[in-house]
């Protein structure tokens, strides 16, 4: 057994659109980043990247390239999954929570368990998404921006 934890944060802004766990979430405000600045994937992808030896999603995929500007980190995610079927590691569970004051993330949790579950190949039982906001403290309780952190258990499949 392997144990990975991923922690990202983006600045929420204006003029980009709100995808948390590849939703397109309705506000008024959106994470700016080089990618499509999806957050709890970055977190996700951190914490499996870790346990199998290969650094960060910056080693990875780069801001410097072009080719990942604007990228949908769905498609990021895929690719993380396709080194982790590469080696003799498989997913056990992921456990995540989400740090945002607004907009509300409940409404959208089945379907970002649903997303990742899918890209992971893996039971929609083996991920749990949280939420909370800082009560108002810090950057996140200013609404300057929304964190992730995430968790994963990998498990040696011989
Ligand atoms: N952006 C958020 C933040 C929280 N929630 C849900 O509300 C519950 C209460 O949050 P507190 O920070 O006041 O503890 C929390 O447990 C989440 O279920 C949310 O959906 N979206
Ligand atoms: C995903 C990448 C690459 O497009 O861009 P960002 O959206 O800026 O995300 P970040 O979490 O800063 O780090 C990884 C980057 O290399």
């Amino acid at each position: 057994m392997k144990i990975g934890m991923g922690y990202d944060v983006h600045k929420l802004s204006d003029n980009r659109k709100l995808i948390i766990g590849g939703v397109d979430i309705p506000f008024n405000k959106g994470l700016d980043g080089h990618s499509d600045a999806d957050v709890l994937i970055h977190a996700i992808m951190d914490s499996i990247l870790g346990p199998m030896g290969l650094g960060d999603i910056g080693n990875l995929f780069p801001d410097t390239d072009n080719k990942y500007k604007d990228i949908d980190s769905m498609v990021l995610l895929k690719e993380v999954n396709n080194k982790l079927k590469q080696s003799q590691l498989k997913v056990a569970n992921v456990d995540c929570v989400i740090l945002a004051e607004k907009p509300k993330m409940s409404p959208h949790i089945k379907e970002m368990a649903q997303n990742i579950s899918q890209v992971l190949d893996i039971n929609q039982s083996q991920i749990s998404i949280k939420a909370t906001t800082t009560e108002g403290l810090g950057f996140v309780g200013r609404e300057e921006g929304i964190a992730a952190q995430a968790v994963s258990l990998l498990f040696l499949n011989e």
